[in-house]
């Protein structure tokens, strides 16, 4: 159930190059070559595109979708239960602000650009004499493009330096080493995060160069990770589960982003909470950056690949299940005979009536970075999570997961625990707003 974000107006399409005499047999099975489909399949997939007839020819063409919009304004921010467009950005700052004041413009500063970049309009005109106002990076025209612009805070920002201390959540402090981590210091923390996602990476560096331009006295960069997954046309508009860069299909058991109860139960942080007052409506998020040691891996069995995750590797199938989403019953499984005790999934949820109050909600990234010193892939899960409660949450499924047979073929290398920040309700308040007034 993905809810796609409205659409601003229609656009005029780009035209597809014209085909060729060489082109396949016959226009409809040329145009499912084209969308990728098998026979009979993929209606969603159908719909997200174009198909004009050009001549004898149907061409396929690819949606525009620079318009289409997410809300800056409401009681959570955006970015969280939003469904994930294709890029991502998470960028951790070091904040530079001197004191609370400082501090109230750097979040009064965020929110109007926030609120201005994931709106869209025309860049500032420049004065040919001073460096311009916007990067130019989308051009004249900024498109909103899907953009969301999540603000989270570390728990550095709570230090003596604002006078906050007594405010922090109750449970967020700096993330510790699990046992298999590998942590690189410049990877890891921040006093504020800045998690940036959009239809493409061009519009997330654009938002990042922008926030950077207008913040100079107030942010410096700490560390940035870039994810990536297929556009949501390519994945038949969000409904079908992606695929991690361990070539499983990860996310089919998350719990549903659009059912909201099961959100204010589990991510949205409540006024039933033993936290301040000031976080209800936010979450706390954690990042991991998890390496995959990817050569490794592909030189790993099937069946042995399988039996880590406890999932069938081409459909994501529960293992001794037919389909995806089928519920894997581990209480008629007490041996692990079909779901082995310690696979990546019987761990992570052991779908008991107590453990129901861990579950959390996903929204990592594939990531790729180049090669590491002695030459292997730099690759792997940008892993994101939210909860209204971290310890129920990351820290209980995390410490389930210690010493997991997939630990083996993965390396925790940074990320850090952030609190979410409540939305913004209305227009002249501002992100962080409750915080600084409590
Ligand atoms: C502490 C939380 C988790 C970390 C860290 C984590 C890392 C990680 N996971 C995969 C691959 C898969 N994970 C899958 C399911 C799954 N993972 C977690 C938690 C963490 N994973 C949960 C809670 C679940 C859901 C379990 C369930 O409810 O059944 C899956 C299966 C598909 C799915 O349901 O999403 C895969 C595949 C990797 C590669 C990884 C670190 C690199
Ligand atoms: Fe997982």
């Amino acid at each position: 159930m993905d809810k796609r974000p409205e659409s601003l107006e229609p656009q005029a399409q780009p035209a597809s190059p014209a085909s060729t005499a060489a082109d396949a047999p016959t226009n409809a099975s040329r145009r499912r070559l084209l969308l990728g489909l098998g026979v009979g399949g993929g209606a969603a997939a159908l719909g997200a595109l174009v198909a004009t007839t050009v001549g004898a020819n149907v061409q396929p063409k690819w949606p525009d979708t620079t318009s289409e919009r997410q809300p800056f304004f409401g009681n959570h921010q955006a970015g969280i239960v939003t469904p994930q467009p294709a890029a991502a950005l998470v960028v951790a700052f070091d904040v530079l602000a001197k004191d609370k004041a400082a501090l109230e413009r750097l979040f009064r500063l965020l929110t109007a650009r926030a609120d201005f970049l994931t709106k869209g309009g025309r860049a500032p005109e420049d004065d040919p004499r001073m460096p311009p106002m916007d990067s130019g990076v989308l051009g004249p025209n900024i498109y909103p493009d899907n953009l969301t612009m999540t603000v989270s805070v570390g728990a550095s920002i709570f230090d003596q330096r604002f006078g906050l201390a007594e405010h922090k959540p109750k449970h967020l402090g700096e993330m510790p080493q699990f046992p298999n981590d590998q942590l690189d210091a410049d990877l890891c923390h921040g006093d504020l995060l800045l998690q940036i996602c959009s239809n493409t990476a061009e519009t997330n560096i654009h938002a990042l160069r922008d926030i950077v331009k207008h913040t100079p006295d107030l942010l410096s960069v700490r560390w940035k990770m870039d994810g990536f997954l297929p556009p949501h046309t390519l994945r038949k508009m969000g409904t079908e589960t992606v695929r991690n860069l361990l070539g499983f299909k990860d996310g089919s058991a998350n719990i549903d982003a659009q059912n909201d109860q099961l959100m204010n139960q589990l991510v949205w942080v409540s006024d039933q909470s033993a936290e301040p007052s000031w976080t209800v409506g936010g979450s706390y998020q954690v990042v991991r950056v998890v390496r995959n040691l990817v050569e490794q891996w592909d030189r790993t069995p099937l069946r042995e690949q399988e039996n880590i995750i406890g999932r069938d590797k081409a459909n994501g199938a529960p293992l001794g299940h037919k389909n995806e989403h089928d519920v894997p019953d581990f209480a008629d499984d007490p041996h692990g005979k079909k779901i082995p005790m310690d696979a990546h999934i019987r761990l992570a949820n052991p779908r008991t009536e107590a453990t129901k109050e861990n579950l959390i909600l996903r929204r990592g990234y594939n990531y790729s970075r180049g090669i590491t010193k002695s030459g292997q892939f730099d690759m792997g899960l940008l892993f994101v999570a939210y909860q209204a409660d971290l310890m129920k949450g990351f820290v209980t499924v995390q410490t389930r997961l210690n010493g997991e047979p997939l630990e083996e073929y993965i390396k925790p290398i940074g990320g850090g625990y952030f609190f979410a920040l409540p939305g913004v309700s209305k227009d002249g308040d501002f992100l962080g707003q409750g915080l600084l007034t409590a």
